[in-house]
């Protein structure tokens, strides 16, 4: 086994190159082995087993600077810088991240999670190296998805001026989570199946003459006896912009990724090296559906299939089916995904209704403005977005949304805790950064019916921006008795008494009500109220509660600040009534991944937590 030669940073270089094509497929098997076990990122990971290998034998780690964008490709890099043994615990409550976290490693030069963000962060290391006179490589490694997100052009546009070195590879596989879509996928496409091939010496020539230094390079190239069979294709679009482009590369060939990123090394400049991967790669099943595979739980690895599925439908299916049956009566009613249909359920959606929608890539900014324009122009765009990706598109959703009152809809999924995606993928400032913003109407169904007629609001009653936020996984199916009417600003009571009033923002009604019941038991009195509306409060109940109660409980799966709570306490503050207000939140901090449960239990936010907290203040009164 090679793989057990595989224990510290650096013992890859200890590897002949005989090896290498082995240790591949053994990390392989490793990865398959344990993702089907803790669930994970496995269909991309798969795909840069011999990129990275290749990486790691071209430079010299950690002086050398690797930035993976998303990072959810980064476990071989893992696997190869000493973190084999942490793969048990990966993306579990105090185990290894699935991101790369430089608090986790030095190896790790740079945390990231959301897409795009790698050439901006590359370039600022080469800069910083650059001002301070230092001599390191720093690469940066983009999905062909993630160069769909408008940062990653922002990047290119401030890297063409460089006059050092600055790898970027673009590992192309075709897809981001489904299928690639747009005008850069065609492109990549085109050099991709290309039969304009041109060998790689000229072409490479053609690259290098450009830049300082660099006929001497070709001279040298040209005297090797080496006939390396790849292509190099110039490329118009990055040629143009002033940054040399190599490849396309076949990215499962490690000792040819090995000589191109050292011929990409000696560029001074921004230098492109496109490295053609297969999503899923050595696992049949992955490779057939790698959507399927790039972010999966647990699963059988003989046969691919899922171990848990969820019993009930998930809020995400449940807005599937709501926003398709509204949009069979109502053709102006249309959907927007920032490249993630089949995670915010619009995959059906964009079967029933293909002229209605829009994928428009990794670009959640892009997309409220593209809805903004959509609404102004007389649609009705619901964009499905989840939370932690919409905080890309604050400045978007007040600039063009809020202020012109558009009436776009936000479908906000993944909101509140996520579990094992961790810090950069939690949901949790929603209501926060939403709240701060005039003319957005903030609304949380309880359970999955309310989702529904949510939806319906917000298409047929409502006039306005309006977001809707609801959680990852199964939606609530309880509370079916309650169906009161939505009506804007208002909430439901589902149980009124006196004594504690306990206000619950969506998916805590069912929390709020277990504790209900616990509280009930020791003889209190406990009213229930479903809040629905997040902005804005219902403030003649609050003052009625307030009138009648000695405890007002808010319960929010979302930070303190500018939250719910923090809004209720406010307003109970400024009257002259003054009960005692509890805010039962999130706490102002980043929370890293793990369960929902041992989260939400780790933040005081469960049954037990939350009853003794309420008893200790109510002894107080
Ligand atoms: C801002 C943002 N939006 C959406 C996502 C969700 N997301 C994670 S990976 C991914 C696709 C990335 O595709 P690509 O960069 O080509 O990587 P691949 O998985 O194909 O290797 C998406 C949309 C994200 N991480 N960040
Ligand atoms: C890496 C990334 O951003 C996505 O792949 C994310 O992990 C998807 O999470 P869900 O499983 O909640 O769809
Ligand atoms: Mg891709």
């Amino acid at each position: 086994m090679i793989l057990e030669k595989i224990n510290k940073p650096g013992d890859v270089k200890k590897l002949s190159p005989i090896e290498y094509n082995q240790l591949a497929e053994e990390i392989r098997d490793f990865l398959i082995n344990h993702i089907s076990k803790t669930g994970g990122h496995l269909a991309s990971n798969l795909g840069v087993v011999e990129l990275t290998i290749a990486l790691h034998l071209a430079f010299d780690l950690p002086k050398d600077k690797i930035i993976w964008d998303v990072g959810h490709q980064s476990y071989t890099h893992k696997i190869l810088t000493g973190r084999k043994d942490q793969f048990d615990g990966l993306r579990k409550f105090g185990g290894m991240s699935g991101f790369p976290k430089r608090n986790e490693s030095n190896y790790d030069a740079f945390d990231t999670g959301h897409s795009s963000t790698s050439i901006s962060a590359g370039l600022g290391y080469v800069c910083s190296r650059d001002c301070q006179g230092q001599n390191y490589s720093v690469v940066s490694v983009i999905g062909d998805g993630a160069l769909t997100g408008g940062m990653a052009y922002e990047a290119l546009n401030n890297a063409s001026s460089l006059k050092t070195n600055f790898i970027i590879v673009l590992n192309d596989n075709a897809m981001s989570i489904s299928k690639n879509i747009g005008g850069v996928s065609y492109m990549l496409s085109d050099i991709r199946s290309s039969d304009s091939y041109i060998d790689f010496k000229e072409n490479l020539a053609n690259s290098l003459y450009k830049i300082p230094g660099g006929s001497r390079m070709v001279s040298a190239l040209k005297k090797t006896k080496n006939n390396l069979k790849q292509i190099i294709l110039p490329n118009q679009l990055f040629e143009s912009m002033g940054i040399a482009y190599l490849g396309p590369v076949n990215g499962h060939d490690t000792e040819k990724l090995i000589k191109t990123l050292k011929v990409a090394k000696r560029i001074n400049g921004a230098v492109i090296v496109h490295v053609v991967t297969q999503k899923g790669r050595g696992y049949k099943q992955a490779e057939r559906n790698p959507s399927k595979f790039h972010g999966i739980a647990p699963f059988d690895v003989k046969t691919g299939n899922v171990l848990n599925k969820p019993k009930n439908p998930t809020y995400s299916s449940v807005f599937s089916d709501a926003i398709c049956r509204l949009a069979k009566k109502d053709k102006k009613i249309c959907a927007i995904t920032a490249a993630m249909p089949d995670g915010t359920g619009l995959t059906k959606f964009s079967k029933w209704f293909p002229d209605r929608f829009f994928d428009v890539g990794i670009a959640e900014e892009h997309a409220t403005t593209f809805a903004a324009g959509m609404a102004a122009g007389g649609m009705k765009p619901v964009f499905a977005v989840y939370s932690s990706f919409l905080q890309r598109a604050y400045d978007q959703i007040l600039h063009d949304v809020c202020i012109q009152q558009l009436h776009v809809v936000f479908a906000i999924d993944r909101a509140g805790l996520v579990g094992a995606d961790g810090e950069t993928h939690q949901g949790i400032f929603d209501l926060s950064f939403l709240s701060s913003i005039p003319n957005m109407t903030i609304f949380a169904p309880k359970n999955d019916w309310e989702l529904k007629e949510g939806l319906k609001f917000a298409l047929e009653e409502h006039d306005g921006p309006i977001a809707l936020r609801y959680p990852r996984g199964e939606a609530c199916t309880d509370f079916h008795e309650f169906k009161e009417e939505i009506v804007l600003a208002k909430s439901e009571i589902l149980y009124k008494e006196k004594d504690i009033a306990i206000l619950a923002v969506g998916s805590m009604v069912k929390l709020g009500d277990e504790v209900r019941k616990r509280l009930k038991a020791r003889g209190l009195n406990v009213s229930l109220v479903n809040a629905r509306f997040v902005k804005p409060i219902d403030e003649k109940l609050i003052l009625e509660l307030s009138m009648n109660h000695s405890l007002i409980v808010t319960l929010e799966e979302n930070v303190a600040s500018g939250g719910f709570g923090r809004a209720v306490c406010q307003m109970i503050n400024d009257t002259k009534l003054k009960p005692r207000c509890l805010e039962i939140s999130l706490p102002d901090d980043y929370i890293e991944h793990g369960s929902v449960d041992i989260l939400m239990k780790e933040a005081g936010i469960d049954v037990d937590s939350i009853e003794e907290r309420i008893l200790s203040v109510h002894k107080e009164i």
